[in-house]
C-alpha cells in the first residue's frame, strides 16, 4: 500500500516535478505552500496549475506567506518571472482549501497513521505546526528535508536556499525530535543534474509531462548553466525519490545537526562530523545517492 505523504512546497520549476513524482510514488494527501522561491500567491497558483495540468486530485493548503523573521528574497532570476520557466499562463479552475496549512498538517497527522512529510522548501510551515501542536512529533513518522549545504552554498557562500530563507524554522524543526533525513544541496548536485544529453532525450519524449518538464525548467536550466552547472538540478525530485526508494541512499550517517542564524553565515548547516559537541544525533545526512536509479524513474514518469 502506498505511503501517505504531505509535500511542503514553495512551488516553482523543480518543485512541480517533485509534486508529479510524489503523486506517482506515494499517496499524496496534500500539498502545503510556504514562502520561498517566488511571490507566495504565485506559488499557490503554480501548485494549482500543476495539479490541474496532470489531472491530480490533491488539495492545496496555503501556509505561511513569510519566513518566521521575514528576512529573505524571492529568486525569480532562478525560476522565471512567475517561477515556472516558459510557462506564463498559469490560470486554473482549482482553488486552494480554506484550511491553513499548519492546521492541515496537524489534522492529517491524526487522520493518517504513519504520515510522512516531504519538505522540499523552507521549513516555516512545519515549524509553526510543531509550535502549535508539539504532539505531531509523535504522530509524524518521518520528515524528509531537502536543505542545507556542506559548504557550497547556492544562495550565499555557505547557505543553501531553503535553510537560508528560514533558518529559525529549520532550527526549530531540527530540535523538535522528529525522525529526520536531510538531503543536502551538494548530494543533489551530484545525483540529480540534467545535462544537455539528458535534456535532449527528455525533450524527444514529447509527452504531456516531458513537454511540461522542458518548459517549466527552462529558466532554471539557463541559470544553472550560467553558474557553472551542466544543467538544472532536480533537487526536490531527488529528495522525493530517496524518500520512496531508501536503497538508493548509497551512503548516509546520523549526526548532530544545527543551523546558523547569525549575520554573514545565516542559513549555514552545521554538522558535528567529529562529535565535538557530544550532543545526541538528531538527523540522518544523506552523503551519496544513486543517480542511475533516480534518472531511470524520472525518465519513466516523464515518458507517460
Ligand atoms: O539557485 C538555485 N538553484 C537551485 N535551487 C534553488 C536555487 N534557488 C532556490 N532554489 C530552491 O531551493 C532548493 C535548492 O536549494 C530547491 O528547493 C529549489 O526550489
Amino acid at each position: 500500500m502506498a505511503r501517505n505523504v504531505i509535500l511542503d512546497s514553495d512551488t516553482a520549476s523543480d518543485d512541480t516535478i517533485a509534486i508529479l513524482l510524489a503523486s506517482k510514488l506515494f499517496n499524496l494527501v496534500g500539498v502545503t505552500i510556504v514562502s520561498g522561491n517566488v511571490n507566495f500567491e504565485q506559488e499557490v497558483k503554480n501548485a494549482l496549475f500543476t495539479l490541474e495540468y496532470f489531472n491530480m486530485d490533491v488539495p492545496v493548503f496555503m501556509g505561511s506567506s513569510r519566513p518566521i523573521l521575514g528576512i529573505w528574497k524571492t529568486v525569480e532570476e532562478v525560476h522565471g518571472k512567475k517561477g515556472m520557466g516558459k510557462i506564463e499562463h498559469l490560470e486554473s479552475n482549482r482553488k486552494a482549501e480554506k484550511e491553513h496549512a499548519v492546521d492541515a498538517i496537524i489534522r492529517l497527522s491524526k487522520e493518517y497513521d504513519n504520515l510522512e512529510i516531504l519538505a522540499v522548501s523552507p521549513l516555516t510551515n512545519l515549524a509553526l505546526a510543531y509550535l502549535k501542536d508539539p504532539s505531531i512529533v509523535q504522530r509524524i513518522r518521518k520528515v524528509w528535508i531537502m536543505g542545507g549545504a556542506f559548504s557550497r552554498g547556492n544562495t550565499t557562500c555557505i547557505a543553501e536556499f531553503n535553510f537560508w530563507v528560514d533558518p529559525e524554522a529549520a532550527k526549530i524543526v531540527l530540535h523538535a525530535g522528529f525522525d529526520i533525513t536531510i538531503v543536502p544541496w551538494e548530494v543533489t548536485e551530484d545525483a540529480a543534474f540534467i545535462d544537455d544529453n539528458l535534456w535532449n532525450k527528455i525533450e524527444k519524449l514529447n509527452t504531456r509531462s516531458s513537454n511540461f518538464f522542458v518548459s517549466v525548467n527552462s529558466t532554471l536550466r539557463e541559470y544553472s548553466k550560467a553558474h557553472g552547472a551542466p544543467g538544472s538540478v532536480q533537487t526536490d525530485s531527488l529528495t522525493v525519490y530517496l524518500a520512496y526508494d531508501n536503497s538508493s541512499i548509497l551512503k548516509s550517517k546520523k549526526y548532530f545537526v544545527d543551523v546558523e542564524t547569525c549575520s554573514i553565515s545565516r542559513g549555514a548547516m552545521l554538522i558535528d562530523f567529529y562529535k565535538n559537541s557530544k550532543r545526541k544525533c538528531n538527523a540522518e545526512i544523506v552523503l551519496e545517492a544513486n543517480r542511475e536509479n533516480f534518472i531511470k524513474t524520472l525518465f519513466n514518469v516523464l515518458s507517460n
